[in-house]
Protein backbone atom coordinates (compact mmCIF):
# COMPACT_ATOMS: atom_id res chain seq x y z
CA UNK A 1 0.00 0.00 0.00
CA UNK A 2 1.65 3.68 -0.72
CA UNK A 3 1.70 4.53 2.83
CA UNK A 4 1.73 8.60 3.89
CA UNK A 5 5.03 8.86 5.64
CA UNK A 6 4.86 12.71 5.44
CA UNK A 7 2.86 15.60 4.80
CA UNK A 8 3.81 19.62 5.02
CA UNK A 9 1.79 23.17 3.60
CA UNK A 10 3.24 25.74 1.23
CA UNK A 11 1.80 29.23 1.74
CA UNK A 12 2.54 31.20 -1.40
CA UNK A 13 1.46 34.84 -2.49
CA UNK A 14 2.11 35.09 -6.21
CA UNK A 15 -0.12 38.30 -6.34
CA UNK A 16 -2.54 36.74 -4.06
CA UNK A 17 -2.60 34.46 -0.90
CA UNK A 18 -2.80 30.37 -1.46
CA UNK A 19 -2.23 27.73 0.84
CA UNK A 20 -1.45 24.46 -0.65
CA UNK A 21 -1.21 20.64 1.11
CA UNK A 22 2.08 18.26 -0.44
CA UNK A 23 1.06 14.88 0.97
CA UNK A 24 3.95 12.24 0.61
CA UNK A 25 3.89 8.22 0.19
CA UNK A 26 6.13 5.47 0.31
CA UNK A 27 5.96 4.98 -3.63
CA UNK A 28 7.74 7.80 -4.36
CA UNK A 29 4.00 9.73 -5.80
CA UNK A 30 2.73 12.69 -4.31
CA UNK A 31 -0.13 14.74 -4.80
CA UNK A 32 -1.30 18.21 -3.76
CA UNK A 33 -4.62 19.59 -2.27
CA UNK A 34 -6.01 23.29 -2.45
CA UNK A 35 -6.61 24.75 1.54
CA UNK A 36 -7.12 28.74 0.62
CA UNK A 37 -9.90 30.67 2.39
CA UNK A 38 -9.44 33.79 1.17
CA UNK A 39 -8.65 36.07 4.39
CA UNK A 40 -8.24 33.56 6.62
CA UNK A 41 -5.51 31.51 5.40
CA UNK A 42 -3.31 31.04 7.87
CA UNK A 43 -6.22 29.75 10.46
CA UNK A 44 -6.43 26.66 7.60
CA UNK A 45 -2.50 25.99 7.77
CA UNK A 46 -2.19 25.87 11.39
CA UNK A 47 -5.50 23.53 11.20
CA UNK A 48 -3.83 21.49 8.78
CA UNK A 49 0.28 21.82 10.25
CA UNK A 50 -0.89 21.33 13.63
CA UNK A 51 -4.34 19.05 14.24
CA UNK A 52 -4.61 17.39 11.07
CA UNK A 53 -1.06 16.04 9.73
CA UNK A 54 -0.34 14.96 12.49
CA UNK A 55 -3.06 12.29 11.66
CA UNK A 56 -2.01 11.51 8.68
CA UNK A 57 1.45 9.50 9.18
CA UNK A 58 1.33 5.36 8.22
CA UNK A 59 -2.55 5.65 6.95
CA UNK A 60 -3.26 4.26 3.42
CA UNK A 61 -3.22 6.76 0.80
CA UNK A 62 -5.83 4.97 -1.14
CA UNK A 63 -8.27 5.17 1.57
CA UNK A 64 -9.74 8.12 0.73
CA UNK A 65 -13.31 7.51 1.51
CA UNK A 66 -12.13 6.23 5.31
CA UNK A 67 -9.35 9.00 5.58
CA UNK A 68 -12.45 11.51 5.07
CA UNK A 69 -14.80 10.22 7.63
CA UNK A 70 -12.04 9.56 10.05
CA UNK A 71 -10.62 13.17 9.99
CA UNK A 72 -14.48 14.60 9.97
CA UNK A 73 -15.97 12.59 12.71
CA UNK A 74 -12.68 12.41 14.22
CA UNK A 75 -12.32 16.09 15.32
CA UNK A 76 -15.94 16.10 17.10
CA UNK A 77 -16.59 19.82 16.10
CA UNK A 78 -17.88 19.41 12.28
CA UNK A 79 -18.32 21.39 9.57
CA UNK A 80 -17.18 25.12 9.29
CA UNK A 81 -15.21 26.44 6.22
CA UNK A 82 -12.10 26.21 8.22
CA UNK A 83 -12.29 22.02 9.07
CA UNK A 84 -13.74 21.62 6.06
CA UNK A 85 -11.22 23.47 3.68
CA UNK A 86 -8.55 21.33 5.66
CA UNK A 87 -10.00 17.93 5.04
CA UNK A 88 -11.00 18.71 1.35
CA UNK A 89 -7.12 19.64 0.72
CA UNK A 90 -6.20 15.96 2.33
CA UNK A 91 -9.04 15.12 -0.21
CA UNK A 92 -8.02 16.62 -3.41
CA UNK A 93 -3.92 15.20 -2.68
CA UNK A 94 -5.36 11.64 -2.20
CA UNK A 95 -7.40 11.87 -5.53
CA UNK A 96 -4.25 13.38 -7.29
CA UNK A 97 -2.13 10.20 -5.08
CA UNK A 98 -4.55 7.43 -6.59
CA UNK A 99 -4.56 8.93 -10.56
CA UNK A 100 -0.62 8.90 -10.51
CA UNK A 101 -0.52 5.59 -9.04
CA UNK A 102 -2.89 4.71 -11.33
CA UNK A 103 -1.82 6.08 -14.30
CA UNK A 104 -5.30 7.99 -14.94
CA UNK A 105 -6.31 11.19 -14.72
CA UNK A 106 -8.88 11.44 -11.67
CA UNK A 107 -11.83 12.01 -14.22
CA UNK A 108 -11.69 8.55 -15.15
CA UNK A 109 -11.37 7.16 -11.66
CA UNK A 110 -15.11 9.17 -10.96
CA UNK A 111 -16.43 7.14 -13.57
CA UNK A 112 -15.28 8.55 -17.08
CA UNK A 113 -16.36 11.73 -19.23
CA UNK A 114 -19.99 12.56 -19.44
CA UNK A 115 -19.31 15.48 -22.18
CA UNK A 116 -16.54 16.41 -24.23
CA UNK A 117 -15.81 19.84 -22.20
CA UNK A 118 -16.64 21.88 -19.19
CA UNK A 119 -18.39 25.02 -20.19
CA UNK A 120 -17.28 28.06 -18.26
CA UNK A 121 -18.05 31.76 -17.52
CA UNK A 122 -16.15 34.45 -17.44
CA UNK A 123 -16.30 38.03 -15.67
CA UNK A 124 -17.53 41.01 -17.68
CA UNK A 125 -17.62 44.00 -16.06
CA UNK A 126 -17.25 47.75 -16.02
CA UNK A 127 -17.62 51.40 -14.18
CA UNK A 128 -20.55 51.98 -16.76
CA UNK A 129 -23.18 49.57 -18.93
CA UNK A 130 -21.19 50.61 -22.35
CA UNK A 131 -17.86 49.56 -20.69
CA UNK A 132 -19.31 46.37 -18.93
CA UNK A 133 -20.40 45.52 -22.61
CA UNK A 134 -17.12 46.24 -24.42
CA UNK A 135 -15.66 44.01 -21.61
CA UNK A 136 -18.44 41.45 -22.50
CA UNK A 137 -17.76 41.69 -25.97
CA UNK A 138 -14.11 40.62 -26.02
CA UNK A 139 -15.17 37.67 -23.96
CA UNK A 140 -17.37 36.96 -26.59
CA UNK A 141 -14.77 37.08 -29.17
CA UNK A 142 -12.76 34.79 -27.11
CA UNK A 143 -14.87 31.59 -27.24
CA UNK A 144 -17.21 31.90 -24.16
CA UNK A 145 -20.44 31.46 -24.19
CA UNK A 146 -21.46 32.11 -20.90
CA UNK A 147 -20.79 35.88 -19.29
CA UNK A 148 -21.52 36.85 -16.10
CA UNK A 149 -22.23 40.77 -16.30
CA UNK A 150 -21.58 43.50 -12.87
CA UNK A 151 -21.38 46.90 -13.77
CA UNK A 152 -20.84 49.86 -10.94
CA UNK A 153 -23.61 51.53 -9.36
CA UNK A 154 -23.57 55.22 -10.04
CA UNK A 155 -22.28 56.93 -7.30
CA UNK A 156 -21.14 53.93 -5.46
CA UNK A 157 -17.35 53.17 -5.67
CA UNK A 158 -15.93 49.90 -5.22
CA UNK A 159 -18.83 47.87 -5.55
CA UNK A 160 -18.94 44.08 -5.66
CA UNK A 161 -17.59 42.68 -8.95
CA UNK A 162 -15.94 45.69 -10.93
CA UNK A 163 -12.42 45.44 -11.49
CA UNK A 164 -9.51 48.11 -11.98
CA UNK A 165 -7.82 45.08 -14.53
CA UNK A 166 -10.70 43.81 -16.87
CA UNK A 167 -8.98 39.98 -16.92
CA UNK A 168 -8.08 39.57 -13.69
CA UNK A 169 -10.57 40.45 -10.66
CA UNK A 170 -8.84 40.74 -7.22
CA UNK A 171 -10.88 41.90 -4.75
CA UNK A 172 -8.87 41.21 -1.34
CA UNK A 173 -6.36 43.92 -2.08
CA UNK A 174 -5.79 45.34 0.84
CA UNK A 175 -4.24 44.32 4.52
CA UNK A 176 -7.29 45.60 6.61
CA UNK A 177 -11.17 45.43 4.98
CA UNK A 178 -11.90 48.64 2.76
CA UNK A 179 -15.36 50.22 3.62
CA UNK A 180 -17.14 50.78 0.57
CA UNK A 181 -20.85 51.47 0.09
CA UNK A 182 -23.95 50.39 -0.76
CA UNK A 183 -27.53 51.66 -1.79
CA UNK A 184 -29.97 48.77 -2.62
CA UNK A 185 -32.51 51.02 -4.21
CA UNK A 186 -29.79 52.46 -7.00
CA UNK A 187 -28.63 48.70 -6.97
CA UNK A 188 -32.50 47.40 -8.04
CA UNK A 189 -32.63 50.74 -10.40
CA UNK A 190 -29.31 50.14 -12.62
CA UNK A 191 -28.61 45.97 -12.68
CA UNK A 192 -32.30 45.56 -15.35
CA UNK A 193 -31.07 48.76 -17.44
CA UNK A 194 -27.88 46.41 -17.84
CA UNK A 195 -29.61 43.23 -18.79
CA UNK A 196 -31.90 45.14 -21.35
CA UNK A 197 -28.78 46.86 -22.93
CA UNK A 198 -26.72 43.72 -23.21
CA UNK A 199 -29.35 41.82 -24.82
CA UNK A 200 -29.62 44.23 -27.38
CA UNK A 201 -26.22 44.65 -27.98
CA UNK A 202 -24.60 40.84 -27.38
CA UNK A 203 -27.88 39.32 -28.72
CA UNK A 204 -29.99 36.06 -27.69
CA UNK A 205 -27.58 33.72 -28.04
CA UNK A 206 -25.23 33.78 -25.13
CA UNK A 207 -25.69 32.97 -21.68
CA UNK A 208 -25.42 36.07 -19.62
CA UNK A 209 -25.11 35.57 -15.38
CA UNK A 210 -25.09 37.86 -12.74
CA UNK A 211 -24.03 37.73 -8.90
CA UNK A 212 -26.09 39.62 -6.28
CA UNK A 213 -23.15 38.66 -4.18
CA UNK A 214 -25.38 38.46 -0.70
CA UNK A 215 -26.92 42.14 -0.83
CA UNK A 216 -31.13 41.90 -1.08
CA UNK A 217 -33.25 41.00 1.05
CA UNK A 218 -36.07 38.13 -0.15
CA UNK A 219 -38.13 40.07 -1.25
CA UNK A 220 -36.20 42.70 -2.84
CA UNK A 221 -34.24 39.93 -4.57
CA UNK A 222 -37.75 38.52 -5.93
CA UNK A 223 -38.28 41.80 -7.15
CA UNK A 224 -34.87 41.74 -9.23
CA UNK A 225 -35.63 38.80 -10.32
CA UNK A 226 -38.51 39.19 -11.53
CA UNK A 227 -37.55 42.81 -13.21
CA UNK A 228 -34.78 40.59 -14.91
CA UNK A 229 -37.39 37.98 -16.66
CA UNK A 230 -37.21 39.70 -19.96
CA UNK A 231 -33.95 38.95 -20.43
CA UNK A 232 -33.74 35.20 -19.85
CA UNK A 233 -30.38 34.81 -17.68
CA UNK A 234 -28.80 31.52 -17.06
CA UNK A 235 -28.71 32.35 -13.49
CA UNK A 236 -28.96 34.71 -10.45
CA UNK A 237 -26.57 34.26 -7.94
CA UNK A 238 -26.63 34.76 -4.17
CA UNK A 239 -29.81 36.69 -4.44
CA UNK A 240 -29.86 37.03 -0.09
CA UNK A 241 -27.94 35.35 2.34
CA UNK A 242 -28.39 31.87 3.14
CA UNK A 243 -27.60 30.57 6.48
CA UNK A 244 -31.83 30.85 6.51
CA UNK A 245 -32.75 28.17 3.39
CA UNK A 246 -36.37 28.69 4.25
CA UNK A 247 -36.03 32.72 2.81
CA UNK A 248 -35.40 31.30 -0.52
CA UNK A 249 -39.42 30.06 -0.84
CA UNK A 250 -39.93 33.36 -1.16
CA UNK A 251 -37.57 34.48 -3.79
CA UNK A 252 -38.99 31.28 -5.89
CA UNK A 253 -42.78 32.57 -5.42
CA UNK A 254 -41.81 35.78 -7.13
CA UNK A 255 -39.65 35.00 -9.76
CA UNK A 256 -38.85 32.40 -12.62
CA UNK A 257 -35.18 33.43 -13.08
CA UNK A 258 -32.80 30.42 -12.29
CA UNK A 259 -31.67 31.08 -8.98
CA UNK A 260 -27.66 29.57 -8.08
CA UNK A 261 -26.38 29.69 -4.28
CA UNK A 262 -23.41 28.31 -2.09
CA UNK A 263 -19.84 29.23 -3.09
CA UNK A 264 -19.42 29.98 0.71
CA UNK A 265 -21.45 26.71 1.51
CA UNK A 266 -19.08 23.92 3.33
CA UNK A 267 -21.39 20.53 3.46
CA UNK A 268 -24.04 19.53 2.36
CA UNK A 269 -25.89 20.07 5.48
CA UNK A 270 -25.85 23.63 4.15
CA UNK A 271 -28.29 22.71 1.13
CA UNK A 272 -30.19 20.08 2.07
CA UNK A 273 -33.48 22.38 2.28
CA UNK A 274 -32.41 24.53 -0.54
CA UNK A 275 -32.13 20.85 -2.75
CA UNK A 276 -35.03 19.08 -1.11
CA UNK A 277 -37.75 21.60 -2.03
CA UNK A 278 -36.31 22.72 -5.18
CA UNK A 279 -35.27 26.29 -4.02
CA UNK A 280 -32.64 26.94 -6.18
CA UNK A 281 -31.31 26.06 -9.74
CA UNK A 282 -27.99 25.44 -9.40
CA UNK A 283 -25.63 25.24 -6.37
CA UNK A 284 -22.04 26.45 -6.30
CA UNK A 285 -20.34 24.43 -3.95
CA UNK A 286 -16.84 24.03 -4.88
CA UNK A 287 -14.25 21.72 -4.03
CA UNK A 288 -11.68 23.71 -1.54
CA UNK A 289 -14.79 24.96 0.56
CA UNK A 290 -16.82 21.93 0.95
CA UNK A 291 -14.73 19.30 2.13
CA UNK A 292 -12.96 17.93 -1.77
CA UNK A 293 -14.15 15.58 -4.20
CA UNK A 294 -15.19 13.19 -1.89
CA UNK A 295 -18.39 15.56 -0.31
CA UNK A 296 -19.26 16.86 -3.84
CA UNK A 297 -19.74 13.83 -5.31
CA UNK A 298 -22.21 13.25 -2.63
CA UNK A 299 -23.51 16.54 -2.90
CA UNK A 300 -24.15 16.40 -6.72
CA UNK A 301 -25.78 13.25 -6.41
CA UNK A 302 -28.48 14.15 -4.22
CA UNK A 303 -28.76 17.50 -6.43
CA UNK A 304 -29.08 15.28 -9.18
CA UNK A 305 -32.23 14.09 -7.52
CA UNK A 306 -34.38 17.40 -7.46
CA UNK A 307 -32.99 18.75 -10.87
CA UNK A 308 -30.26 20.78 -9.22
CA UNK A 309 -27.12 21.17 -11.53
CA UNK A 310 -23.87 22.29 -10.47
CA UNK A 311 -21.96 25.69 -10.86
CA UNK A 312 -18.76 25.72 -9.52
CA UNK A 313 -17.28 28.25 -7.81
CA UNK A 314 -14.07 28.99 -9.48
CA UNK A 315 -12.74 32.87 -8.40
CA UNK A 316 -9.43 33.52 -8.63
CA UNK A 317 -8.88 33.09 -4.83
CA UNK A 318 -9.26 29.12 -5.47
CA UNK A 319 -6.03 27.81 -6.74
CA UNK A 320 -5.65 25.90 -10.14
CA UNK A 321 -4.80 22.96 -7.59
CA UNK A 322 -9.19 23.54 -6.65
CA UNK A 323 -10.19 24.16 -10.36
CA UNK A 324 -7.93 20.86 -11.92
CA UNK A 325 -10.29 19.08 -8.89
CA UNK A 326 -13.10 21.06 -10.02
CA UNK A 327 -12.94 20.34 -13.84
CA UNK A 328 -12.40 15.88 -13.06
CA UNK A 329 -15.43 16.47 -11.44
CA UNK A 330 -17.47 18.74 -13.90
CA UNK A 331 -16.34 16.28 -16.19
CA UNK A 332 -17.25 13.19 -14.64
CA UNK A 333 -20.77 14.14 -13.46
CA UNK A 334 -24.34 14.09 -15.22
CA UNK A 335 -25.96 17.27 -13.65
CA UNK A 336 -23.10 19.45 -14.39
CA UNK A 337 -24.49 23.08 -15.33
CA UNK A 338 -21.13 25.83 -15.55
CA UNK A 339 -17.59 25.79 -14.36
CA UNK A 340 -16.74 29.73 -12.97
CA UNK A 341 -13.42 30.50 -14.41
CA UNK A 342 -11.79 33.62 -13.65
CA UNK A 343 -8.42 33.37 -14.97
CA UNK A 344 -5.25 33.48 -13.00
CA UNK A 345 -2.74 35.83 -13.51
CA UNK A 346 0.92 34.61 -15.29
CA UNK A 347 2.54 34.71 -12.12
CA UNK A 348 0.26 32.26 -10.21
CA UNK A 349 -0.06 29.78 -13.48
CA UNK A 350 3.78 29.75 -12.98
CA UNK A 351 3.67 28.67 -9.67
CA UNK A 352 0.99 26.18 -10.15
CA UNK A 353 1.81 24.38 -14.04
CA UNK A 354 -1.32 22.37 -15.21
CA UNK A 355 -2.71 20.52 -17.43
CA UNK A 356 -6.00 21.94 -17.78
CA UNK A 357 -6.97 24.06 -20.93
CA UNK A 358 -9.47 26.61 -22.67
CA UNK A 359 -10.63 26.17 -25.93
CA UNK A 360 -13.97 27.89 -27.35
CA UNK A 361 -15.80 28.88 -23.98
CA UNK A 362 -14.69 25.08 -22.30
CA UNK A 363 -12.07 24.24 -20.13
CA UNK A 364 -10.99 20.18 -20.24
CA UNK A 365 -8.60 18.79 -17.36
CA UNK A 366 -6.39 17.11 -20.19
CA UNK A 367 -5.12 13.54 -19.33
CA UNK A 368 -1.58 14.02 -16.88
CA UNK A 369 -2.24 11.70 -13.99
CA UNK A 370 -3.79 12.26 -11.21
CA UNK A 371 -5.78 16.13 -10.69
CA UNK A 372 -2.78 17.56 -13.92
CA UNK A 373 -1.87 20.42 -11.90
CA UNK A 374 1.61 20.87 -9.60
CA UNK A 375 3.54 23.20 -7.71
CA UNK A 376 7.01 24.61 -8.20
CA UNK A 377 7.80 24.78 -4.70
CA UNK A 378 11.09 27.09 -5.40
CA UNK A 379 9.12 29.51 -7.40
CA UNK A 380 6.21 28.91 -4.45
CA UNK A 381 9.06 30.50 -1.78
CA UNK A 382 10.10 33.71 -3.38
CA UNK A 383 6.54 35.06 -3.10
CA UNK A 384 5.70 35.14 0.85
CA UNK A 385 2.31 35.58 2.31
CA UNK A 386 0.96 38.97 2.13
CA UNK A 387 -1.68 39.72 4.98
CA UNK A 388 -4.66 40.49 2.73
CA UNK A 389 -8.60 41.45 3.44
CA UNK A 390 -11.79 41.19 1.25
CA UNK A 391 -13.54 44.48 1.60
CA UNK A 392 -16.58 45.66 3.77
CA UNK A 393 -19.86 47.82 2.77
CA UNK A 394 -22.09 50.24 5.07
CA UNK A 395 -24.96 51.86 3.78
CA UNK A 396 -25.37 55.05 3.29
CA UNK A 397 -26.49 55.75 7.21
CA UNK A 398 -23.56 53.92 8.29
CA UNK A 399 -24.65 50.38 9.29
CA UNK A 400 -23.07 47.50 8.18
CA UNK A 401 -24.27 45.37 5.36
CA UNK A 402 -22.90 42.60 2.99
CA UNK A 403 -20.12 43.55 0.92
O1 LIG B 1 -18.92 34.52 -7.65
C1 LIG B 1 -17.79 34.75 -7.31
O2 LIG B 1 -16.80 34.46 -7.93
C2 LIG B 1 -17.61 35.48 -6.03
O3 LIG B 1 -18.72 35.81 -5.37
C3 LIG B 1 -16.26 35.71 -5.55
O4 LIG B 1 -15.73 36.76 -6.30
C4 LIG B 1 -16.12 36.00 -4.06
O5 LIG B 1 -16.38 37.32 -3.79
C5 LIG B 1 -14.75 35.64 -3.63
O6 LIG B 1 -14.49 34.30 -3.92
C6 LIG B 1 -14.52 35.92 -2.15
O7 LIG B 1 -13.33 35.40 -1.72
MG1 LIG C 1 -20.35 34.76 -6.23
Amino acid sequence: MPKIIAAKTIVTCPGRNFVTLKIMTSDGVYGIGDATLNGRELAVEAYLSQHVIPCLIGRDAHQIEDIWQYLYRGAYWRRGPVTMAAIAAVDMALWDIKGKIAGLPVYQLLGGACRSGVMVYGHANGETIEETLDNAAHYAEQGYKAIRLQTGVPGMSGTYGVSKDKMFYEPADSDLPKETIWSTERYLRSTPALFEAARVRLGDDLHLLHDVHHRLTPIEAGRLGKDLEPYRLFWMEDATPAENQASFRIIRQHTTTPLAVGEIFNSIWDCKQLIEEQLIDYIRATAVHAGGITHLKKLASFADLHHVRTGCHGATDLSPVCMGAALHFDLSIPNFGVQEYMRHTPETDAVFPHAYTFSDGMLHPGEAPGLGVDIDEDLAAKYPYKRAYLPVARRLDGSMHDW
